[in-house]
């Protein structure tokens, strides 16, 4: 697949995300040579509970990085580094001395600790965990999980106390495995990663030693907190011991703050939203962690190597892209998730309806694991193109939500919105997001900025990109949307918005 354009060297990039991993091999110019990629199952043993088999994931990632490099018809001595990116927040244990995971990993969707949460909130108290870690309690982050399995797993707990058992979210079990596995592999996360444990103090960017015992996780089988750029060791062993050993394993970012890096925000002020199963937005907040007061995360958005570690403020929103996939799947209404597109352009505006999606709760700005889903304003006039409309329209609704909280937190009118992520490829969606934030939104060339931001971080650890002022020259514009919508529509439209997502709370608490 190489060509002229595309002469090496390179750097490749693992995506270990939610619905499949995939690997990506980009060039000096940012552009992609090779991807290859594989699904790995969704296992929901329970309602609100989320599964992955780390073993198949870990047999996937070695696939793809495999595939990834015969597509580009490339062998070891073209590639200078690899880079890690991860869905955050899924939890594993496994066993030091044979490599098996002792149980499946809990993903970050799954709200099986929700009762914990409110059990920590009622002990400890909500105050301490945000002030420390930057994050409300919520069943999202991944300590609770893991108390959840040392709790449910026969003898977990006392192999934990006895120094066999490892914790890690997914870039920890990637890297410990690249690098030697039970032969030594490196058992390291991120200030990223680990800013999303609910165990780390966002001030120190260490494990809180009180915070890991009020949540019952003992200190012992938590990995080394390191910066997101530098070198963590070499491939060694396994499938890849011979394809690829001893090539650097030279980043690691949870996958949003790796797009946030991939669109090259690093200017404070700068932020990013990715539209996939959820979305999620990140400003980049400098050197300072900004506490929220309007219910967005405190999160570290990069550190390279001995720099000092950037902040930002993220808004994570549950559901967007599953929503299309529900009126798909589930509804019928729908045969591809494009058809979407063409259903909410065959009418003019939503009908009067409105569609709030708390599938699992509402997350940012509201935290409300009582709220339900509710279709709002039906009348008899309402059609499936309406709803399709207010289909698309919560996706750009819940997004003006969460900048309206930026702009609270952070004192920053947002410029310009760059987007990525398999919802962008929408038009209605982007012009509509345009008009509901009166912003322009922006998309990039490269559109897979989350295995980018990984590679980037890698090749910088390397020194195959010399600053980030290289990696800004690469990022170029592939299509803008201006608002055309008035300002009274715009206000109307948004009390109505308001008036939807308040129907949605407190529906837990009645049905009990
Ligand atoms: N044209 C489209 N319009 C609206 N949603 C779309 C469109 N194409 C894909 N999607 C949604 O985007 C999501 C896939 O995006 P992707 O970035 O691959 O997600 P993830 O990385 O979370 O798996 C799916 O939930 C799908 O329903
Ligand atoms: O794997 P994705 O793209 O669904 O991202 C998941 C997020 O990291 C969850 O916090």
């Amino acid at each position: 697949m190489t060509d002229a354009h595309t002469a090496g060297p390179f750097i490749a990039a693992i995506d270990q995300g939610t619905t499949s991993s995939r690997c990506i091999v980009f060039d000096r110019d940012g552009r992609i040579v090779s991807v290859d990629q594989k699904e790995h199952e969704q296992i929901f043993p329970k309602p609100g509970w989320v599964e992955h088999n780390a073993t198949e994931i870990w047999t996937n990632v070695q696939e793809v990085v495999a595939g990834a490099i015969e597509k580009a018809g490339i062998t070891r001595d073209d590639i200078k580094a690899i880079g890690i990116t991860n869905q955050r927040e899924t939890t594993l244990l496994w066993d030091k001395n044979t490599g098996e995971p002792v149980y499946n990993a809990i993903v970050w969707q799954d709200t099986r600790t929700d009762a914990l949460c409110k059990e920590l909130g009622r002990n400890v108290g909500q105050d301490r965990f945000r002030r420390e870690t930057g994050l409300p309690l919520a069943s999202y982050f991944a300590g609770p999980k893991a108390r959840w399995l040392l709790d449910n797993v026969e003898g977990v707990r006392e192999r934990a106390e006895a120094g066999d058992i490892l914790f890690g979210t997914m870039d920890s079990w990637v890297i410990w495995n690249l690098t030697g596995g039970v032969n030594g592999g490196k058992h390291v996360t991120d200030v990223t990663n680990a800013s999303r444990t609910m165990l780390m103090n966002l001030h120190s960017m260490e494990w809180d030693e009180r915070i890991a015992e009020s949540i019952g996780v003992p200190m012992r089988i938590l990995p080394e907190i390191r910066s997101s750029a530098e070198v963590y060791g070499e491939v060694s062993g396994g499938k890849l011991g011979d394809l690829l050993g001893g090539i650097p394993v030279a980043s690691a970012l949870g996958d949003q703050q790796a797009a946030l890096f991939g669109q090259t925000c690093f200017e404070e002020g700068e932020a990013k939203s990715t539209y996939g199963t959820g979305t999620f937005m990140l400003m980049n907040t400098g050197e300072k962690a900004i506490n929220s007061y309007s219910g967005l995360l405190t999160t570290v958005g990069y550190q390279i190597g001995d720099q000092k570690p950037v902040y930002a403020l993220e808004g994570s929103i549950a559901v967007t892209g599953s929503l299309v996939q529900w009126m798909r799947d589930q509804m019928g209404l729908i045969n591809s998730a494009a058809e979407i597109e063409t259903l909410a352009s065959s009418v003019e505006d939503n009908g009067g309806a409105y569609f709030v999606p708390a599938f699992s709760g509402l997350f940012a700005p509201y935290w409300r694991s009582d709220a339900r889903g509710v279709i709002a304003g039906l009348t008899r006039y309402v059609t499936k193109a309406h709803i399709a409309r207010a289909v698309l329209e919560a996706t750009a609704w819940q997004t003006r939500e969460i900048t309206d909280a930026m702009t609270k937190d952070s004192g920053v009118e947002l410029a310009a919105l760059k987007v990525d992520g398999g919802m962008t490829s929408n038009n209605l969606l982007m012009q509509t997001l345009s008009d509901f934030l009166d912003a322009p939104v922006v998309r990039p060339m490269v559109a897979e900025t989350t295995c980018l931001g990984a590679a980037y971080a890698a090749g910088l650890a390397v020194g195959f990109w010399s600053s980030t002022d290289d990696l800004r020259a690469n990022w170029r514009r592939a299509a803008e949307w201006t608002p055309r919508m008035d300002a009274d529509t715009r206000a109307r439209e948004y009390k109505n918005w308001l008036k939807a997502v308040e129907r949605t709370m407190g529906w837990l608490e009645d049905e009990s």
